[in-house]
């Protein structure tokens, strides 16, 4: 079985678990630690990606490009890379991004947008950086639709591109069909990034390296939106017991999960009713907050709100309507509101 290059997203995806607060102490010394422990790829922006701290995703507590710089210069050997989701980052940020040092940008739209993309790949390419796409909520789509959107991306130029299971909604068999039609289709590679709101991180990400995978996700802790990712350290320590050797130290690894990161957690990250009601709704991770926030103003459940925005198949982007289906939801029970 091919072995496959594991980004660690601590310092990306889990900044959406702790309110954007990373400080560059933690950031130093995270990346210390995953470097020394032979993590390949970290990395390291704003939850929602490059230029990410705006009132919509969420202010940072520090500047991210001096989040960014203190990774580049920490980390010894491995790369780090940055997150960019068109539209809230520009390709200024993407430039200076780039000129901080960084090695890998993970260019993410909802995996029916990848048309918007091509400037951003061309760009990253004339930069000098490794380009991988990311498809988004690619639940909401058959294998036949993301291979459409891959290809598109690969014509831009994309290195690799990703089956994102933004809401934490995918099972093995929806895994194993959405990687292994890319796999079949493109010629470049393909990774999975998995959240685990059906407790199925792991199992998904095996699934994906089963059906040749070439990258994969994880975060220490689990850190990251919604019931969080799959979990770094466990994924290295299966992998071995798997004789996949990964080359990294699972050692370091638990002592930075539970000395450096456990630490900084709000609070654990468990698959709990709510984020279990939004990946059986299929509804996008960032939501919850605002879901728990609309549902507490309102009156009405949280899982009657995912039920809801699931069947609308609502996108990243379309967080207003959570308040209109809360008030929906609130008019028809006879709440006041
Ligand atoms: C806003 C970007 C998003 O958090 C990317 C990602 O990790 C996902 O969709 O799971
Ligand atoms: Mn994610």
């Amino acid at each position: 079985m091919k072995i496959p290059r594991l980004t660690d997203t601590t310092l990306r995806d889990g900044d959406h678990a702790i309110s954007h607060s990373y400080t560059p102490e933690q950031v130093r010394t995270i990346v210390k630690d995953l470097d020394e422990a032979g993590v390949p790829v970290i990395e390291v922006s704003h939850g929602s990606g490059l230029n990410g701290s705006t009132i919509q995703q969420g202010f940072s507590k520090h500047p991210e490009l001096e989040l960014i710089k203190v990774a580049v210069q920490t980390a010894k050997n491995a790369k780090i890379a940055s997150l960019f989701v068109p539209g809230i980052g520009t390709s200024e940020e993407l430039r200076k991004a780039a000129d901080l040092g960084i090695s890998i940008i993970r260019i993410a739209v909802h995996c029916t947008e990848a048309d918007v993309t091509e400037q951003y790949f061309r760009l990253a390419k004339e930069l000098g950086l490794e380009a991988v796409g990311f498809l988004m909520m690619s639940h909401t789509q058959p294998a036949k639709v993301l291979v459409e959107q891959a290809k598109l991306m690969e014509s831009y130029g994309a290195d690799c591109v990703y089956v994102v299971d933004s809401a934490g909604a995918l099972v093995p068999t929806g895994v194993r069909e959405r990687v292994s039609a890319l796999k079949e289709a493109l010629s470049i590679e393909v990774g999975f990034h998995a959240h685990n709101n059906l407790g199925l991180a792991i199992g998904n990400t095996l699934a994906a390296i089963e059906c040749g995978a070439d990258q994969i996700d994880g975060t220490l802790r689990g850190l990251g939106a919604g019931a969080g990712n799959a979990q770094t350290e466990v994924l290295v320590a299966v992998l071995n017991k798997m004789n996949i050797d990964t080359g990294i130290n699972l050692a370091i690894l638990m002592d930075a999960a539970e000395e450096k990161v456990a630490p900084i957690m709000k609070s654990p990250i468990v698959v709990d009713r709510d984020n279990l009601s939004s990946g059986y709704a299929g509804v996008y991770n960032s939501f919850l907050l605002h879901v728990k926030h609309a549902a507490e103003k309102f009156g009405v459940g949280v899982g009657e709100i995912m039920e809801e925005l699931g069947k609308r198949q609502t996108i990243a982007g379309q967080e207003d309507w959570i308040i209109d289906v809360a008030v929906e939801l609130a008019n028809k029970k006879g709440v006041k509101v």
